[in-house]
């Protein structure tokens, strides 16, 4: 259903986007609601944790969701907010007697819950930016043992900080908070807020490095910079859900914010599908009415004559037969990539169509050009690219050709940065791109499309585009109207709102070209564009390509063993065969050129052929 193509009637499509827009809260309000209605005083308090948790886990899944890395560190944030949040309000008397080791200029404030939330959104900010520095430079299971040690650390700081915290023994005397109002607005904020970040540039940003984080480099992200902001909202709203935490228990311990807690809100996120907000959402309510069910029949439970006996535990392993079971049976989650599916993908495209405005023009190319000189690079003992110099001017299109393994690939990944060179650099009007990190290069308007396809799967069509304008530095609004442009220029507005990764193959061809014409480039590298099309679809990006060339005088230096395409594209063919430069010049001397006929068809055939087919013939088509 995420494969579905944006023709549905626009009326069908307003009422799936208000529905959806506003599930989230729907279900977190229809839950309150019939909890409070049905069991009252009890429910009440259930409902009362429940937004505390919705506020934990959606602000987990800001990290969890946008970066694809499972974090335990949550716990460790909650306990700062907690604690800080319960020294700032405790009345002065009983934190006399509670805490008489509190430094004084920590004592006494007395603050209300609100009075005390600046000073704790400030220091979960301070918290998470020292921490994330650290974090975000990790990926994928190093992250998340890093986030494990980060909550093991701030747990026994907390035992060992008596002064502060009372250490183990219960630290009491916060004011409580039971208003089921307060914390649902307080939940229904984080949603709101975790949604506006998930379609922000940071969060796309985050989101593309998730998918693809070498893709994602090459258009302009850095990395560490989108994982580090996800972790510092999401670790800054932690610290907020701690205090409304602490301020519902009254009194906790470090306990209250280890192991089981982190364990539960985990399950919490991929129960209900940690790529969405939504997501996060229902798995709270479906968690927490699990729990509260299991928890009843753990005491023991009489039905008719059968009574059950006590069974110690049966809530977590509860939570551990629910998780295996979604694993099992939907990896993504109850709700899986909901934010993300067609509907919600078609709403934010039809809401920029209507009212997107006229792209900026891409900037003039006039005299730029690309110039390689000397690149080489050796693997483990194979020459990939020698001592290999060229130019890809402005408004020309230059063929790279060679057979398998010649190091065509190489050099593009040289002159983007995803390879250093052992020699040699690679200049745009004099600023060398050497040495740049890679995430720099497209500041100098180079941009590429990758040999095997590199798209982010989990974003939309128009997501994908909007992504590198963004990347490449437009404003929103400008970055909407270049990214429509981009999708008219493939073909591929009818498309826009499908998933990238449920995309027929050719339209996923054409996106990647799309994708790096959004960036504005002046230079652009093509590796190997129309690999596996078929012949109609190769006449067709050939004349999308000249019309490109014509309309942009944009450089492109194109990669292809299609030597039909090539030949009709290219007024300047360079070839390289075993990581060397074998010849340079227009197609017809290229052609004519022995050492290319050698490498195509082989020194022992060259002399064959020659008795019967003028060699030139073997490359002209
Ligand atoms: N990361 C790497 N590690 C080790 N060897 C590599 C690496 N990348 C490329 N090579 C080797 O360098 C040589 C050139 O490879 P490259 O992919 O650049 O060739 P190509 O001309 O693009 O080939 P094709 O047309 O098949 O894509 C090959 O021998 C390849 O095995």
């Amino acid at each position: 259903m995420n494969g579905e193509p944006l023709r549905a009637h626009p009326a069908q499509l307003r009422a799936a986007n208000v529905a959806r827009t506003f599930a989230a809260l729907g279900v977190l309000i229809g839950t309150v609601a019939f909890l409070t209605l049905v069991f009252g005083r009890t429910g009440e308090r259930i409902a009362v944790l429940m937004c505390v948790n919705v506020a934990a886990v959606v602000a987990l899944a800001i990290y969890c969701g946008n970066t694809g890395i499972v974090s335990f560190g949550n716990g460790a944030f909650m306990a700062l907010g907690a604690y800080l949040s319960g020294i700032l309000t405790m009345p002065a008397g009983l934190q006399r007697s509670a805490l008489p080791d509190l430094p004084a200029w920590l004592a006494g404030y007395e603050l209300s819950v609100l009075g005390a939330l600046p000073l704790v959104l400030l220091a979960g900010l301070t918290f998470a930016l020292l921490t994330g520095s650290a974090i975000s430079r990790l990926l994928g299971p190093s992250a998340a043992i890093a986030t494990l040690g980060l909550l093991i650390i701030v747990h026994s700081i907390a035992i060992s900080a008596r002064e502060f915290t009372r250490g183990s023994q219960t630290f009491y005397g916060v004011p409580r908070v039971t208003d089921l109002t307060f914390v649902l607005i307080a939940a229904m904020l984080f949603i709101l807020i975790a949604r506006l970040f998930r379609e922000s540039r940071w969060g796309f940003f985050a989101r593309a490095v998730r998918d693809d984080e070498d893709a994602a480099t090459a258009l302009g992200i850095s990395p560490r910079r989108a994982r580090l902001v996800a972790w510092t909202l999401s670790g800054t709203l932690a610290t907020v859900a701690g205090a409304l935490y602490g301020h519902i228990l009254g009194a906790f311990s470090p306990a209250s914010f280890y192991l089981s807690l982190v364990f539960a809100h985990v399950v919490m996120m991929i129960v209900g599908g940690m790529s969405s907000v939504g997501g996060a959402v229902v798995g709270v309510v479906a968690v927490t009415l699990l729990q509260n069910t299991v928890r009843n029949l753990e005491g023991g439970i009489t039905l008719g004559s059968v009574t059950l006996p006590e069974v110690f535990g049966l809530t977590t392993v509860s939570l551990g037969i629910a998780i295996l079971l979604v694993i099992w049976l939907r990896p993504q989650g109850l709700v899986g990539s909901f934010e993300l599916g067609p509907g919600a993908g078609a709403r934010m495209f039809q809401r920029i169509k209507g009212t997107a405005k006229a792209a900026p023009a891409p900037r003039p190319v006039t005299s730029e050009t690309l110039e390689a000189r000397g690149l080489s690079r050796a693997f483990a003992g194979v020459q990939a690219v020698a001592d290999v110099s060229f130019d890809v001017p402005a408004g020309r299109i230059t063929g790279l050709i060679g057979p398998n393994g010649a190091g065509k690939s190489t050099l593009v990944n040289l002159i983007t940065g995803q390879y250093s060179a052992d020699a040699g650099t690679a200049e745009i009007d004099g600023t060398s791109l050497t040495g740049l990190p890679r995430h720099r290069i497209i500041k100098y308007r180079v941009a590429r499309s990758f040999q095997n396809l590199r798209l982010f799967s989990g974003l939309t069509a128009f997501e994908n585009v909007l992504v590198a304008a963004l990347a490449a530095g437009f404003s929103r609004k400008d970055a909407n109207a270049i990214a429509l442009r981009e999708l008219d220029a493939f073909d591929l507005r009818d498309i826009a709102a499908m998933r990238a990764e449920n995309l027929p193959y050719g339209a996923r061809k054409r996106l990647e070209i799309a994708r790096a014409l959004a960036q504005d480039p002046a230079i652009l590298l093509l590796d190997e564009p129309a690999a596996g099309m078929n012949p109609a679809e190769t006449d067709d990006l050939a004349d999308r390509l000249i019309r490109i060339r014509e309309d942009r005088n944009i450089g492109i230096l194109l990669i292809d063993h299609d030597l039909r395409f090539v030949n009709r594209l290219c007024s300047h063919i360079i070839v390289m065969n075993r990581g060397q430069k074998i010849a340079e010049g227009t197609p017809e001397e290229v052609r004519a050129d022995p050492h290319v006929i050698e490498a195509y068809i082989g020194r022992g055939r060259v002399a064959r052929a020659a008795d019967t087919t003028p060699p030139k013939e073997v490359l002209a088509n």
